[in-house]
């Protein structure tokens, strides 16, 4: 049984309903004797911080209370942390990928439960350059593009669909091709693609079937490249993408990888779990159950 349990909260995400359920939550596990601590994120990098202080304590569980964001910073605080402790993922995000992929409730009743008898599962994670992310890094024009797009969506899926609903000016630019070079476990390949994804799940963007060949626990990342190729041909694999057979499209390049270095001319954007990371050259690798999650 877990007796000291650090929340990492970050209030800014998500419905107020959900500040209410984590109140809820606390109060049940410590009517049961358990000690419950509950910290606020203010700003960037706090989650981060205030993991790497619950590690070198006697904390046993941590639960992550925020969107893919806070996740992401939960995640690096536990790897660079000696002591491995095991994270609680409660979704408040728009996007929760990672979540919804284990489909971890919401549910004050349900949520509890998983406290008290969920199961402990060791999962991979990724690093990029010297940053970590549990579930994809990606790169193209595309993602670039759908950061900048203001839509009521977070997903890949819905902004993908607001512009292609033609709510604004077109973007032609998502069709830009990147000229990329990767050494891919070491065998140098050059590709022009419109964007890559390495991901760590299956669930990427909204999309649940975008990687599916992606297993957590595999000591590998699904890199996912599409060619440069002509716009309706895009549309069709977009399409595809809804029941994963998008893989077997010839301008689709999908290979398991353990390490991938990405080289882009020009530099492309990289992003880890949906936040910005920087600027390509970008060395990503997997480190093989390198996070302990408590699921249902
Ligand atoms: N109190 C706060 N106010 C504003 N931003 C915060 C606060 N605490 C943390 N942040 C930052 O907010 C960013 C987004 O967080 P997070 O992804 O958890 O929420 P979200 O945007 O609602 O989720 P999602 O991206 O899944 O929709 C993170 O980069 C985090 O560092």
């Amino acid at each position: 049984m877990y007796r000291n349990i650090d929340i990492i909260c970050n209030p800014s995400s998500g419905k107020q309903k959900f500040q209410q359920n984590i109140q809820d939550i606390k109060k049940m596990l410590e009517n049961e004797g358990r000690k419950v601590k509950i910290f606020y994120t203010e700003k960037k990098y706090d989650g981060k911080n205030y993991t790497i202080e619950s590690c070198k304590g006697t904390t046993d569980l941590i639960i992550s209370v925020g969107g893919d964001g806070t996740l992401n910073e939960v995640v690096n605080g536990l790897m660079e942390s000696e002591r491995k402790i095991p994270l609680a993922i409660y979704p408040t995000g728009t996007v929760n990928d990672f979540a919804s992929f284990f489909e971890i409730s919401t549910k004050v009743q349900d949520f509890y439960r998983m406290i008290q008898h969920g199961r402990e599962k060791w999962v991979d994670a990724g690093k990029a350059n010297d940053h970590y992310f549990i579930n994809v890094a990606a790169g193209g024009k595309i993602t670039e593009v759908a950061h900048k797009v203001s839509s009521d969506s977070k997903t890949i899926l819905g902004r993908m669909a607001y512009i292609l609903e033609g709510a604004r000016d077109f973007p032609r630019e998502i069709f830009k091709p990147v000229q990329l070079k990767l050494s891919v476990d070491g065998e140098m390949v050059e590709r022009e693609v419109l964007f890559f994804l390495v991901s760590n799940t299956q669930f990427v963007g909204g999309f649940k079937q975008l990687m599916n060949r992606a297993k957590i626990d595999d000591g590998k990342l699904d890199l996912l490249m599409v060619e440069k190729l002509p716009v309706k041909d895009f549309f069709n694999i977009f399409v595809k993408a809804f029941n994963g057979s998008h893989i077997d499209h010839p301008k689709v390049y999908y290979k398991y990888v353990e390490e991938v270095t990405i080289m882009a001319e020009p530099a492309m954007e990289i992003d880890v779990d949906g936040e910005y990371l920087g600027n390509t050259p970008a060395q990503i690798s997997v480190i093989k159950k390198a996070v302990k999650i408590l699921v249902p």
